[in-house]
């Protein structure tokens, strides 16, 4: 089945639904890749776009696949300021006495867990030297039991036979629960989200829906910080801080589900439940909550929950390891953009659009759950071939002519892929510092 085809059937169907609008492909591009990359970011932007269309009740839409390609990257361009690094001083992949590991270090206490294991400071040369003694996966076994963030770089043969790729392999691409089949419809604008997601797969969703009217209020706990993405994550949505360990911020963040209509998350399975939040508790505040998630590793088997980011399930899944066998290399070869990331966020999108749409036909309410290896199945899928296409040039005419006044200074961003009808784009708020806003829904 092509990418398109398992997208469509993995979203939920029901024949009160009238058909998705046709979206049309312009614009051309193929990112350098083994995989079938550039085409599964289309089906995934395409799939999002076809939803959009349907709940706005336009006749169709498009999507520049030259765009789409260029957001499954960085797109904000500074005008006399710089962005700051994406990566910390030792994140990266390190060669072990039998293989290679990532290691994810880009969060405090993720770095600090790696360095407990590793006993030494943050010196990319020392940690490289200590890395070489331990075998790959002893040492992400030990990383990732103090919590910390790493993967073993896997081949996929290894990944389909071992218990978690298993599990993966038998999730749907898209676990939907009803929920509720009382709900009144609410419209695209001014829909209420709830955002408790980070770094880019849940937030390149909700960044999605806010430029098309959804009001996204996004919620982080007091010391979370990703000073490398939020310039690009935070466009269109408010930002607030929660420390749920505290009574009266757990009184709010209760208040605000409440009067939400969706909630997008993306803690690791268990860890929402492990703050009081299960999906009763959650029903119990409010019936009809949209209740759409993600995770790392999967929704089963024992990795379910597991710390990770894209980069880590590329190399536990397979992908770096046959982009390093295909292209002839000795190092770990990942994707060209983080695909898997902006993938899951442009499904992610679907399913809340699905389910709104669900929403105003019906009366049902549901909720979906996504995660980042189950996608890497889904691109997988599409095979692999020996290494085509190349870096796109970027050029003036990719630039949208709107500049965006942020607090760090004036930018511009590349033109979104996604046109609905005739209506483009449009952010109500330039993308800023986490926890600016207050915790409140707009009157
Ligand atoms: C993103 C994470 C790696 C972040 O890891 P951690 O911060 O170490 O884990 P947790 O989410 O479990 O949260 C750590 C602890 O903080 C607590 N916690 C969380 N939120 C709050 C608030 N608001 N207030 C108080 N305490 C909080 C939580 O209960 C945990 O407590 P303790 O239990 O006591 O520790 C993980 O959440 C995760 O794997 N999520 C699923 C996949 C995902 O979204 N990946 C990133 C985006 S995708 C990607 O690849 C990418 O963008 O790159």
């Amino acid at each position: 089945m092509t990418f398109a085809e398992q997208i469509n059937a993995a979203l939920f169907a029901d024949p009160a639904l009238p058909e998705t609008p046709p979206v049309a492909v312009t614009g051309t591009g193929e990112l350098p890749s083994c995989f079938a990359t550039s085409d599964f970011a289309v089906a995934t932007v395409s799939a999002a776009a076809g939803e959009l269309a349907a709940l706005r009740g336009d006749d169709a839409a498009s999507v520049n696949r030259r765009h789409a390609l260029m957001w499954f990257d960085m797109t904000l361009r500074p005008q006399g300021w710089t962005l700051p690094n994406l990566w910390d001083p030792i994140a990266g992949d390190y060669a072990t006495a039998d293989g290679w590991i990532r290691l994810h270090t880009n969060a405090p206490h993720h770095c600090a867990a790696a360095l407990s294991v590793l006993g030494c400071d943050l010196d990319r040369a020392a940690v490289a030297k200590i890395v070489a003694n331990w075998t790959a996966e002893d040492l992400e076994t030990a990383v990732v039991a103090a919590k910390g963030c790493a993967a073993a770089m896997r081949p996929a043969e290894d990944w389909a036979h071992h218990p978690q790729g298993k599990a993966v392999a038998a999730e749907p691409l898209m676990d939907w629960t009803v929920t509720a089949t009382d709900a009144a419809p609410v419209a695209l604008h001014g829909v209420k989200i709830l955002d408790l997601t980070r770094v880019l797969a849940g937030p390149v969703a909700t960044r999605l829906l806010a430029g098309f009217g959804a009001d996204v209020l996004r919620i982080d706990p007091p010391s979370w910080d990703e000073p490398g993405v939020v310039p690009e994550v935070t466009l269109g949505k408010r930002c607030a801080g929660l420390d749920l360990t505290q009574p009266d911020d757990r009184a709010t963040f209760e208040a605000l589900v409440r009067g939400a209509d969706v909630m997008v998350h993306g803690y690791r399975r268990d860890a929402l439940a492990g703050m009081g939040y299960n999906r009763d508790a959650l029903r119990r505040l409010n019936p009809h909550l949209i209740d759409v998630s993600l995770n790392a590793y999967g929704n089963t088997g024992p990795w379910a929950n597991r710390r990770g980011f894209d980069s880590l399930v590329q190399m536990s899944s397979g992908i770096a390891h046959t982009g390093m066998i295909t292209a002839g290399a000795n190092t770990p070869r990942p994707l060209p953009v983080q695909a898997l990331d902006h993938g899951t966020g442009y499904l992610i999108a679907a399913c809340v659009l699905r389910a709104l749409r669900l929403r105003g036909a019906t009366g049902t309410c549901t909720s979906a759950r996504l995660s980042l290896a189950r996608v890497a199945h889904l691109l997988a899928s599409g095979g692999t071939r020996p290494y085509a296409g190349e870096a796109l040039e970027e050029t003036a005419q990719d630039l949208s002519p709107t500049i965006e006044t942020t607090v760090w200074g004036t930018a511009q961003r590349i033109h979104f892929p996604i046109v609905t009808g005739v209506t483009q784009a449009h952010w109500p708020h330039p993308a800023g510092p986490l926890r600016r806003h207050r915790a409140t829904w707009a009157p």
